[in-house]
């Protein structure tokens, strides 16, 4: 379809099913959707409207793609925490809790990435396993490797998909002291990261400031990457009260400050564009702290379950008005399927309903919401992402419930509703037949990749 005079270069008819700021899930079974020549949504409307949306867009009816009736369209899925470079043993080494999981597996393994070869295959695999996944935005820790983190920008871009990218930076680690770096050495690596990045001009892949966590940085390192965030208006990304032990330990490296968010936010790291993944520990008045500040959170379910750091009250965070959002934390958490991240945070919320009567569940769409519009929330990209309104970018998975060999099965009567939750619940990369970031089509992968 040629974008005529209109703009508008692809249309849509069928099922679409969204979050809005007033609504966890809206079901539209009968939509017509317009993609222009930006990839950004020109209209989005009731299907019974087509004809006269031709008229008034100047594209033909014959254009339009009808939707099949066992398929819809809905967001992309938003990763707001995934470590890019712990991919390659995911689904294994799952037995430690964190501090001894970091020492004895994770940093040897980050130490590798030194190596471009070892970084590129991992690299390229995750985010091709991301985007299959339905995840068209992810926000990644790389290693603190300047180089391999710059590749993972380049493959991210080459791919298509949406993407924070972080150079971890750490110049404290005392167990696996190989795995660190000079104070100095590690603001001119980040300087030296975000420029280059910055200067590839990638119009879906930022730079995002990232200090692995408080146990990993000194105080001059924080604030040091503080002042790099303000200066160049950066997001920021780290971890927060993932475990009572860590938690101990914080405290004990940072006595002037009255709680582990005081850390973060003395050394100017949080901020409305900080995300901090896990928070299972954090106190009422911590989450007052992170609304106040307009930072966001990233509950990653399987991750919190899968090294036994504890279960985070979801119902809480959103009661306190904080930014929340869901990650697969990769390598921590097994999958790295949003799906699943969906399906434990549902389950997370019931166990902790079983210790406590009084607490109201997750439900599906409220999840549903956290993965698509929340995670858009969590990166401040709500203004270009996250639903289906005019004017956003077009990131959409289309899904078919009934492709060959389905994990799904459908039953007369199961209507949109159903069908989505049965995706949610149920389904998995086969059932997403398409994926687009900003209007592109990136999934299937052309032949080239
Ligand atoms: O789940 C986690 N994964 C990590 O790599 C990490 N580093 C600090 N804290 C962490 N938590
Ligand atoms: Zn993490």
């Amino acid at each position: 379809m040629s974008s005529g005079s209109s703009g508008v270069v692809r249309v849509y008819r069928g099922g679409f099913a969204h979050s809005t700021r007033d609504s966890a899930l809206l079901v539209l079974t009968d939509c017509v959707l317009g993609v222009n020549a930006r990839g950004r949504i020109a209209f989005c409307e009731e299907g019974h409207n087509v004809e006269s949306l031709s008229r008034q867009w100047g594209f033909e009816m014959s254009d339009v793609v009808q939707l099949g009736p066992h398929e819809f369209f809905m967001p992309g899925m938003v990763d707001t925490h995934i470590h890019a470079s712990q991919y390659t043993y995911s689904g294994t080494h799952l037995d430690l809790p964190l501090l001894d999981w970091l020492n004895i597996y994770t940093f040897p393994v980050e130490s590798r990435y030194e190596d471009l070869d070892f970084a590129k295959d991992a690299y390229t695999k995750v985010v091709k396993r991301t985007l299959r996944n339905g995840t068209t935005t992810a926000c990644y820790f790389a290693t603190i490797h300047t180089e391999a983190s710059l590749l993972l920008g380049d493959i991210t871009d080459d791919f298509g998909q949406r993407a924070l990218i972080g150079k971890v930076c750490m110049d404290r680690n005392p167990l696996v002291p190989e795995y660190k770096e000079l104070t100095n050495e590690c603001k001119k690596e980040t300087d030296r990261f975000i420029t280059e990045l910055l200067r590839k001009k990638f119009a879906l892949v930022k730079p995002i400031v990232t200090p692995r966590f408080a146990m990993s940085c000194s105080s001059a390192l924080l604030s040091n990457l503080g002042k790099t965030a303000r200066n160049n208006d950066l997001h920021i990304q780290s971890h927060i009260s993932e475990n009572k032990e860590e938690v101990q330990f914080v405290k004990a490296l940072f006595p002037e400050c009255k709680s582990y968010t005081d850390v973060y936010a003395k050394h100017g790291l949080l901020t409305s564009k900080t995300v901090m993944a896990h928070g299972c520990h954090l106190t009422d008045e911590e989450l007052e702290t992170f609304h106040e500040k307009g930072a966001a959170l990233s509950h990653c379910p399987n991750s919190n379950i899968s090294l036994i750091s504890g279960l985070l009250n979801v119902r809480n965070v959103l009661n306190h008005k904080v930014k929340l959002g869901l990650g697969t934390d990769v390598a921590g958490g097994y999958s790295s399927s949003m799906l699943d991240a969906i399906r434990k945070a549902v389950d997370t919320s019931k166990a902790l309903c079983i210790q406590d009567a009084q607490l109201q569940p997750l439900s599906y769409k409220e999840a549903f919401r956290l993965a698509t519009l929340g995670g858009s929330e969590v990166l401040s990209l709500d203004d270009c992402l996250g639903n289906f309104e005019v004017e956003k970018d077009f990131d959409a998975l289309r899904v078919n419930v009934c492709v060959p060999g389905s994990p799904i099965d459908v039953f007369p009567g199961d209507d949109l509703e159903v069908l989505l939750e049965k995706f949610l619940n149920l389904g998995d990369d086969r059932n997403i037949v398409e994926v687009y970031v900003a209007g592109k089509r990136v999934v299937p992968f052309p032949d080239s990749k």
